[in-house]
C-alpha cells in the first residue's frame, strides 16, 4: 500500500464573531456567536481546516482528541472518524456546559467535534488527490451551484440591552444595516426579507418563528408570500405550537408553503414523532425537521412512523460523510434533503456547500444558512458568496477556502475577551423580559 500524508499538528481554535439580536424559542441571540476552528497540517504542508458549533464541550473534546489524531495518515480518514464517533468516545467526555436552548437543537456536541476533524481531514485529502471535498462524498459531485434560502428572523430592538451589538451603519446596501435593527413586526420582516433578496437574490425563505403567537407569525407568512409569490415560504417555530394548533395554523398556509419546519413536539406523554406524523396526517403538509431526526436511529423512528419528509442533515451533526448518506438514503426513498444551520463562520459555508453539491437527485430543498447574518466576517481570504440564491462552488481542490490567519487571530482574541463562551439566548431576552426563562411550549414573547 502506497502512503498518503500524515498529520504533522492538529490546532483547534476557539473563534467569537458579531451577531444581531435575532429572536428564537431559546431568547435573544447574544452580541457574540463562537465557534471552534480544526487546523490540521499534513506531512506535504497542507492546511486542511473545519469549523464546529462553539462550545466548551466541543472544545475540550477536540483538544482531547488531539493525541489521537496528530500522526495518522490521511487514507485512515474512515477509521480514525469511526472511533471518534463511538460511544465509548464520547462517553469520556462529560456534558459539562448545556445551555437552556442547546438540548432543543442540537444532538449530543461529540458529534459537532468529530465532524469538524472529518471536514479538515477531508480538506487535506482533497488537496492530496487535487479534487474537491465534494468529488469524495457519496456519489460525487452533482452539481455546482447549491441553492439557500433567506433566513429570516424578527429582530429585538439592541438599544434596550447594554450589550455590544453593532449599530450597522448606513451608505452600503441597506441589509447591511437593516440586518441590526429591530423588526418585530410584518411590515419589517418584509422589509429585511426585500433588502436580502436584493443582495443575495434568495427565490426561497425561512422564518424563524416560536417567537410571537403562532397566528402572527402565520400572518408574517402571508406577507412574505403575498410579496414574494414565487417564492417557497417556511416557517420553523421549534416544536413549540402544540399539535392542535399547528394543524390549525398549518391548515391556513399549507396552499402556500412547500412544507413546514418542526412545527410541533412532545406532548401529553407523546413523542415529537409522533405529533409531527399526526401533524402530516391531518394537514398533508410535508415536515421537515432538525429536532426529531438526528442520528441514524432517530431517522429509523422517524422514518418508521412517517414523521418527517426532509431530514435537514447538518454536517456538524452529521459529519460531512454521514450527511451525503442522508442525502443518497433521501434520493433512494422518495425523501427530500435539506440541511440545518445554526450562525456560522464561511469554513462551514464551505462545508455545506460541498455537501450540497455532492447530494443527489432532484429533491435538494434549498440549505439553510445563517451566512446573511455574518457576511463580512471572514476567516477565509475569499469567502463563498451566495449569488442568485445560490453558492457556487469553485473549481479548487479541498474545501477550496484559505484560512486568513490575521483574521483568524482577531477572531480568536474576541473569544478571549467575551464573558459567555457558551450559547446561553435567555441572557438577551432577559434585558426585554424581566426574568425571562426558557419554555420550549410558549412563544418566546408571552410570558
Ligand atoms: O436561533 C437560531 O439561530 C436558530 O433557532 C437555531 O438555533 C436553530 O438550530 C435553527 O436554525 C433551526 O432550524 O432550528
Ligand atoms: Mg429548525
Amino acid at each position: 500500500m502506497s502512503d498518503t500524508p500524515v498529520i504533522t499538528q492538529m490546532r483547534v481554535i476557539p473563534v467569537a464573531g458579531h451577531d444581531s439580536m435575532l429572536l428564537n424559542i431559546g431568547g435573544a441571540h447574544n452580541c457574540y456567536f463562537t465557534r471552534v476552528l480544526v487546523v490540521l497540517t499534513d506531512s506535504l504542508g497542507h492546511t486542511g481546516v473545519g469549523e464546529s458549533p462553539g462550545s466548551t464541550t466541543v472544545l475540550n473534546y477536540l483538544q482531547a482528541a488531539i493525541p489521537q489524531v496528530e500522526g495518522q495518515e490521511l487514507k485512515r480518514l474512515n477509521s480514525l472518524v469511526t472511533a471518534l464517533y463511538t460511544a465509548k468516545t464520547r462517553d469520556a467526555f462529560s456534558e459539562v456546559s448545556d445551555t437552556i436552548h442547546v438540548p432543543q437543537v442540537n444532538p449530543e456536541k461529540h458529534y459537532n467535534a468529530v465532524a469538524a476533524i472529518e471536514a479538515a481531514m477531508l480538506d487535506l485529502l482533497g488537496q492530496f488527490l487535487d479534487l474537491p471535498v465534494a468529488e469524495l462524498l457519496g456519489p460525487g459531485k452533482q452539481r455546482d451551484q447549491v441553492p439557500v434560502l433567506g433566513y429570516l428572523f424578527y429582530i429585538a430592538d439592541r438599544t434596550k440591552t447594554d450589550m455590544d451589538y453593532l449599530p450597522g451603519s448606513r451608505g452600503g446596501h441597506d441589509w447591511y444595516h437593516l440586518r441590526h435593527q429591530a423588526a418585530m413586526d410584518i411590515d419589517s420582516v418584509v422589509r429585511l426579507a426585500e433588502a436580502a433578496q436584493d443582495l443575495y437574490g434568495f427565490k426561497d425563505f425561512k422564518l424563524k418563528g416560536g417567537v410571537h403567537r403562532g397566528e402572527y407569525e402565520i400572518e408574517t407568512v402571508k406577507a412574505l408570500a403575498h410579496r414574494f409569490p414565487q417564492a417557497r415560504i417556511t416557517v420553523d417555530p421549534n416544536a413549540c405550537w402544540s399539535l392542535e394548533e399547528a394543524i390549525a395554523l398549518g391548515n391556513q398556509i399549507k396552499h402556500l408553503v412547500p412544507y413546514i419546519e418542526d412545527p410541533c413536539g412532545a406532548e401529553h406523554g407523546f413523542s415529537g414523532r409522533e405529533t409531527l406524523a399526526e401533524f402530516r396526517r391531518a394537514t398533508n403538509i410535508p415536515v421537515a425537521t432538525n429536532m426529531i431526526a438526528n442520528d441514524w436511529r432517530q431517522l429509523r423512528h422517524a422514518l418508521e412512523m412517517n414523521a418527517i419528509d426532509i431530514p435537514l442533515a447538518d454536517p456538524h451533526f452529521w459529519t460531512m460523510k454521514n450527511a451525503v448518506a442522508v442525502a443518497q438514503l433521501c434520493d433512494e426513498w422518495g425523501l427530500t434533503m435539506g440541511c440545518h444551520s445554526n450562525n456560522h463562520f464561511d469554513v462551514s459555508l464551505a462545508m455545506i456547500t460541498h455537501l450540497g453539491a455532492a447530494a443527489p437527485g432532484e429533491r435538494v430543498t434549498p440549505f439553510d444558512t445563517h451566512w446573511l447574518w455574518q457576511d463580512g466576517q471572514r476567516l477565509t481570504r475569499e469567502p463563498f458568496k451566495i449569488v442568485d440564491g445560490n453558492i457556487r462552488l469553485p473549481d479548487k481542490p479541498g474545501l477550496g477556502i484559505e484560512l486568513d490567519m490575521e483574521q483568524v487571530e482577531k477572531s480568536h482574541q474576541l473569544y478571549q475577551r467575551i464573558p459567555n463562551k457558551d450559547r446561553n439566548d435567555a441572557v438577551g431576552m432577559q434585558y426585554l423580559i424581566k426574568d425571562w426563562r426558557f419554555n420550549g411550549k410558549r412563544p418566546t414573547l408571552l410570558r
